[in-house]
């Protein structure tokens, strides 16, 4: 038997207790966009940081400081910085992670509790963040528990940094980055990062490239407080009505950004770039499943792939401070703020997109002959990430999907946004690989979320294989 047979064996028998432990992370409510759930997302950190401690990891917890939240100022969580071997002879992977999650209540439409695991009989694990991001956070812990159960050397050196705060833009991470490129993170030779899903159900990939973000609030005033519209409706102008009409001239119901200028920073599609959609398994039936209905704007499998991964999209995310309860409350509210966000493709400069979008605001709110008072703030905003898919990190990747699932990944993009992969291409100056462990149909972010217990136990062989492969690379 090999030491990665015993390796996959060992973590056979003790799936149990990965789900078990799975489901005390999530019974943690590590919301980082709600202040009132921050001492739960410190929690979080506390409770990865005792696993670290029974491991062996070695570990240092950075203050980010403070953040602005809803009118206050809110301590933000630790960046925590671990270490399991130093050995000079050996290669040092360094492993990304959050332990935060999106919000989540049982009233938006899930069928159990957000923050108790549910496994079903199809053995889908339910609950918030088992996907994104605490099931692949946890099995590199589960790794390392494996190696050391069995005595088995680990091959590589590890880094892990765990922040607390993706999911609300990544406060003060950059910045530690930075500082530490020559300190901590001094001797990284590869980065993996599992916080992304499969292109499908059934075949894993690769994933080398990611969407941007540029988040925005646009706020409309009027009057000083909510007003009954019975006795000032037609003889005030309202807040809601303004933002209705900016908001619709935002993007066009076939997904075109309504933006002057926008396209124009897009990298132009080559032959070359045309010829990497060829022969990636995705149908358009599966996704449509994974959406949750026939809904699809692109009628082609590649013009959806190229609609997520390199052409940027609006979306509209919601409103705060509207009338939103049941009964009909005849309300004109005073103020109101959209949310929306841009999904940003190389060569887009968010710096760049800030103007264009505060200047057409500025416009349509003008040509309105309103006396509301308009504002745009951007909240957070991040530049794509691509990244080469060679080299022996993805050769060593690619090895160790063909050795647990027996077949050869999809290299994919993807269009969703972890800002951190650039700043430790940029500043460490090696590979980023992202390596996910989730499926298409897992629902991060919306109701429902989970994970597979097979792409769990699976994941956690895959992230084994891959620290194994890497070292021998
Ligand atoms: N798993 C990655 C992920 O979900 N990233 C978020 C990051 C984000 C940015 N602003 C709010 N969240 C994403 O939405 O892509
Ligand atoms: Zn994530
Ligand atoms: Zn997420």
């Amino acid at each position: 038997m090999t030491q990665l047979d015993s390796i996959f064996s060992h973590v056979d028998q003790n799936s149990a207790d990965y789900v078990r432990r799975l489901g005390e992370a999530v019974a943690i409510k590590s919301v980082s966009g709600d202040a009132h759930h921050r001492p739960e997302v410190v929690k979080m950190a506390n409770y990865i940081i005792s696993w670290m401690d029974k491991l062996g990891v070695s570990h240092t917890s950075h203050d980010p400081g403070f953040q602005e939240l809803d009118g206050s100022q809110v301590k933000l969580p630790p960046i925590i910085l671990g270490t399991y071997g130093t050995d000079p002879a050996k290669k040092t992977v360094l492993v990304y992670g959050h332990y935060d999650v999106q919000p989540a209540l049982k009233s938006d439409g899930w069928t159990s509790d957000p923050f108790t695991l549910v496994e079903d009989e199809q053995g889908r694990l339910f609950g918030r963040g088992s996907t994104d991001d605490k099931a692949p956070i946890l099995s590199w812990l589960w790794v390392i528990e494996a190696h050391q159960k069995l005595g088995v050397d680990l091959p590589v050196n590890i880094k892990m940094c765990f922040e607390g705060m993706e999911e609300s833009g990544s406060e003060g991470l950059d910045e530690l980055i930075v500082q530490e490129a020559k300190g901590y993170f001094k001797g990284t030779d590869y980065v993996c990062i599992s916080d992304n899903y499969w292109l499908g159900k059934t075949r894993p990939c690769l994933t080398y490239g990611l969407r941007g973000i540029a988040y925005y609030k646009l706020t409309i005033a009027g009057p000083a407080k909510d007003l009954h519209s019975g006795v000032f409706g037609g003889t005030v102008h309202e807040p809601m009505t303004d933002l209705f009409a900016i908001m619709s001239k935002l993007v066009a119901p076939d997904g075109k950004i309504l933006v002057p200028g926008i396209y124009d920073q897009v990298r132009p599609l080559t032959d070359k770039e045309r010829g990497t959609y060829n022969g990636i398994d995705f149908a358009l039936p599966d996704y449509e499943g994974a959406v949750g209905g026939k809904v699809v704007i692109q009628d082609n499998e590649h013009e959806v792939l190229m609609s997520r991964w390199r052409y940027p999209s609006l979306s509209l995310h919601g409103i705060e401070g509207a009338f939103y309860s049941a009964g009909a409350k005849t309300v004109i509210p005073a103020k109101v703020t959209g949310k929306f966000s841009i999904r940003l493709v190389p060569d887009m400069d968010p710096a760049e997109v800030h103007r264009l979008v505060s200047t057409f605001i500025a416009s349509e709110h003008a040509k309105l002959n309103s006396k509301t008072v308009c504002t745009v703030e951007p909240l957070h905003g991040a530049r794509a990430w691509l990244a080469d898919p060679e080299g022996p990190s993805y050769a060593a990747a690619s090895k160790a999907v063909q050795r647990v699932f027996g077949v050869k990944p999809d290299l994919t993009r993807e269009g969703g946004s972890i800002p951190v992969t650039l700043t430790f291409q940029e500043n460490l100056g090696v590979s980023v690989l992202l390596l996910p462990m989730g499926a298409a149909d897992d629902g991060a972010h919306s109701i429902n979320e989970k994970i597979d217990k097979k792409n769990y136990i699976e994941g956690i062989k895959l992230l084994a294989t891959y620290l194994h492969e890497v070292a021998s690379a």
